[in-house]
C-alpha cells in the first residue's frame, strides 16, 4: 500500500532502483514520442516534404525558449502521420520503450485535432493507436489506455465537434484532457465540453499551472472537475491551493525534463518535485514529450533524483502515487503495488550496503 514503509536502500543504489521499480506513466503525448528518425522514415513512406534537411538538422532545432516554441515544432513533426499503420507504429515504438523502463501502465494522450484538421479521419487515428495498446497488453504485459486531448488554442465549439466525432469510438478511450498553449486559454473556456465528457462517463484531466497561474489550477478543479492536474507545478505559488491538493490527494503529473527544456525550471536543482512530495501531494513523474525533451520516464526519474537529495522513500512514493493516480482497475493496482514491494525487497537484499 502507499503508506507502507519501504526497506532501507543506500543512496548509491538509487539509479538501479529507479530503473527497476514498476511504475505508471500518466502524462505522455503520443505525438511527442515521435523520434526524429521516425519522423524522417514516415515522411519518406508517405511522400511528405519536411523543412529540415536531415535528422541532425531537425534535432538541432530542438532548442526551446518556452511552451509555444516547442509546440510549433511538435505540430510540424506530427504532419508526417497519415495512415492507421503510422499511428500504430508510433504508439508501438513508445510502448516498447516504456516496457523497457518497467512501465506497467501507460495512459497516453493523443491530439486528434492536429490530424483531423489535415484531413486524417478520426477512425484512422484512434484505430491505429488502439491496436498498439491492445498489442502492448498481449505481447509486452503493459496495460495501456488512451486519453483524447482538446487543443485549448482552438475554440470550445471545435472541441465539442471533436468529442462528437470521437464518440463512435468511445470504447477505445478512457478520458479527455486539455493541452496546447496554456496562457490566455483558461480551463473555464472548456466548461461545456468537459461537462459533456463527464456525462459520457469519461475521466477528465487538464494541463494547468505549467506556465499558467495557480488560478488555472483552481478552475480546472472547480469548473472542469479535473480528476488529475497535468504539470501543476505553479501550485507552489499558492499555499491554499497546495493545502487543497494535499488534502484531496489530487494527483499532479509532473514532467521534470519538460519543465527544464521549456525553461519553466531551467535548473533542475530548482525543481519543486521534492517539495510537492514532502508537502503530502500525490505527485508523479512522467515524460510529457520524450522525443523532444531528452528522455523517457526512466530518464526523467534519474535526472530529477540526480539534481536533488531525494531518497528511496521518495522513489517509493512516486511509484505508489503513479498507481494511486491511474485510472486502472483496483485489482491491477493491487498487483502492481505487490510488485513494487517485491522490487524494493529484492534491491535491498541483493545490492551491498543497503
Ligand atoms: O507540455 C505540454 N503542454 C501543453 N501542451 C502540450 N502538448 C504536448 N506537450 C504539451
Ligand atoms: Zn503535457
Amino acid at each position: 500500500m502507499a503508506c507502507m514503509t519501504p526497506p532501507p536502500i543506500a543512496r548509491q543504489h538509487l539509479p538501479a532502483l529507479l530503473a527497476a521499480m514498476p511504475k505508471a506513466e500518466l502524462h505522455m503525448h503520443i505525438e511527442g514520442s515521435l523520434e526524429p528518425e521516425m519522423i524522417f522514415a514516415l515522411a519518406q513512406r508517405n511522400g511528405v516534404a519536411l523543412p529540415y534537411a536531415s535528422v541532425d538538422a531537425l534535432r538541432a532545432a530542438y532548442a526551446f525558449t518556452d511552451l509555444q516554441s516547442f509546440l510549433n515544432i511538435y505540430y510540424a513533426g506530427a504532419s508526417v502521420l497519415l495512415t492507421e499503420q503510422d499511428f500504430h507504429d508510433m504508439a508501438w515504438a513508445y510502448l516498447q520503450r516504456a516496457a523497457a523502463d518497467h512501465v506497467v501502465r501507460a495512459e497516453i494522450f493523443f491530439d486528434p485535432q492536429t490530424h483531423t484538421a489535415r484531413g486524417v479521419p478520426m477512425a484512422t487515428v484512434i484505430n491505429g493507436l488502439a491496436r498498439a495498446c491492445d498489442a502492448a497488453h498481449e505481447q509486452l504485459g503493459v496495460s495501456a489506455a488512451l486519453i483524447l486531448c482538446f487543443l485549448r488554442h482552438l475554440s470550445e465549439d471545435e472541441a465539442l465537434a471533436t468529442l462528437a466525432e470521437a464518440l463512435p469510438y468511445r470504447q477505445h478511450f478512457i478520458g479527455v484532457g486539455l493541452d496546447s498553449s496554456e496562457v490566455g486559454h483558461p480551463p473555464e473556456k472548456f466548461s461545456r465540453v468537459f461537462a459533456q465528457a463527464r456525462a459520457h462517463g469519461l475521466h477528465v484531466v487538464a494541463h494547468a499551472g505549467e506556465e499558467g497561474p495557480p488560478d488555472y489550477i483552481w478552475q480546472a478543479l472547480d469548473v472542469l472537475h479535473a480528476e488529475r492536474i497535468d504539470h501543476g507545478v505553479q501550485a507552489t505559488r499558492d499555499a491554499a491551493l497546495m493545502q487543497r491538493l494535499a488534502r484531496e490527494r489530487i494527483p499532479l503529473t509532473v514532467c521534470p525534463l519538460s519543465n527544464q527544456k521549456l525553461q519553466v525550471f531551467p535548473d533542475l536543482r530548482q525543481h519543486p518535485l521534492k517539495a510537492l512530495l514532502d508537502a503530502g501531494l500525490c505527485a508523479t513523474v512522467n515524460s510529457d514529450d520524450p522525443a523532444y525533451f531528452g528522455g523517457y520516464v526512466g530518464d526523467n526519474l534519474q535526472a530529477v533524483f540526480a539534481a536533488s537529495d531525494m531518497d528511496a522513500n521518495h522513489a517509493w512514493q512516486l511509484a505508489a502515487n503513479s498507481f494511486e493516480a491511474s485510472f486502472a482497475p483496483e485489482a491491477d493496482k493491487a498487483v502492481w503495488r505487490a510488485q513494487l514491494a517485491d522490487c524494493f525487497t529484492q534491491v535491498a537484499r541483493e545490492l551491498p550496503g543497503s
